[in-house]
């Protein structure tokens, strides 16, 4: 084989109440990566489209490259080459995962280039060198739901163990992205080291409430349990009229709604379609209130994840 094309799509990290240990995937949007065998060895980025030339060209600067150096490093594959096109389809510091797409393309596309010696669950590693790159943070709630689909817990990160939890099958994500742009490395400097235990105490018994939810299909408790009382207190005065939006979501049907990833994109999860799109129509309506343009991206969770569309 000479040639991969692999698709990895947005996610919503987080989920509410699961700092760095909860995530699922959408269908779309997402990252196309388009790799090349060439004679020489080494990694060359060819091209990038849809960044409006602010991504890093340097294929040790790039997440979607970075990942690539890694697993060749891992494989002793230093005599191979390729050349990359990425193609970026959501925008910069987004809370859509928009480095983690970009990462898992990368990292699926050049293991099949190879052969596919690793299996999915064995990528891991190498795609959270892509998110230390692009926010100095090795987290894994974006990149573990792009690269294996559906919704995503990390019980622990040393050492990685990782599992998926069965969502019900009318759950439907409203993502909304306004035009704004928040960091991750910012958005995580900001949070407390500290937690108390009344926050703590909270906190678990979300946790515990929104995987059982989600596991027992029973949408009131997923509603009750899309409660954050620890992070988004802090990051959601980086997104203006972020209570405005949220009520607005919550009176139009939706089960809850929070800060999508480090923001600043804000998701709703609704029960079927119908009260997604109202819900996400209303977010809509607010940020618009404030003269803020957002984007609607309605999705139901995507359980396959990261796909390779073309290879020859
Ligand atoms: N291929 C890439 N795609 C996107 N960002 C990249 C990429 N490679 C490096 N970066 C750098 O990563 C930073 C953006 O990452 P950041 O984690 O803040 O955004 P995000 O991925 O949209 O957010 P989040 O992880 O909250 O969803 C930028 O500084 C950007 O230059
Ligand atoms: N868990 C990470 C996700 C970033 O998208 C954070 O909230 O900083």
């Amino acid at each position: 084989m000479n040639y991969i094309k692999a698709f990895a799509p947005a996610t919503v990290a987080n989920v509410a109440c699961g700092f760095d240990i909860f995530g699922f995937a959408i269908q779309e949007p997402g990252d196309t990566v388009e790799i090349r065998r060439r004679d020489e060895p080494g990694i060359v980025i060819a091209d990038i489209t849809g960044d409006e030339g602010r991504l890093p060209r340097s294929a040790e600067k790039n997440a979607v490259t970075v990942v690539m150096l890694h697993l060749l490093k891992h494989l002793g594959r230093t005599d191979f080459g390729c050349e990359v096109v990425l193609h970026k389809n959501m925008p910069l510091g987004s809370g859509m995962g928009s480095s983690a797409a970009s990462a898992v393309a990368g990292v699926v596309a050049l293991n099949e280039l190879l052969g596919s010696p690793l299996s999915r669950k064995d990528l891991l590693p190498f795609a959270m060198e892509g998110e230390r790159i692009a926010s100095g943070s090795a987290h894994a709630d974006n990149v573990g739901p792009s690269l294996l689909g559906g919704f995503v817990v990390i019980r622990s990160y040393t050492p990685l163990d990782i599992f998926s939890v069965p969502v019900p099958e009318d759950l439907y994500c409203t993502l909304v992205h306004p035009d704004i742009e928040i960091n991750t490395k910012d958005a995580r400097y900001i949070l407390r080291n500290e937690v108390s235990l009344k926050n703590t105490i909270a906190q678990m018994g979300n946790v515990a409430g929104l995987v059982t939810g989600l596991m027992k299909s029973d949408y009131e408790l997923i509603s009750r349990s899309m409660v954050d009382v620890i992070i988004e207190p802090v990051r959601s005065i980086l997104i203006p009229s972020f209570n405005e939006v949220k009520k607005a979501a919550i009176d139009n049907g939706a089960l809850g709604c929070s800060i999508s990833g480090s923001g600043p994109s804000m998701f709703a999860l609704s029960r079927g379609i119908e009260n997604a799109t109202k819900a996400g129509e209303a977010m809509v309506r607010t940020f618009a209130e404030v003269g803020i343009d957002a984007t609607m991206h309605l999705s139901g969770i995507n359980d396959g994840g990261a796909r390779v569309l073309e290879s020859y």
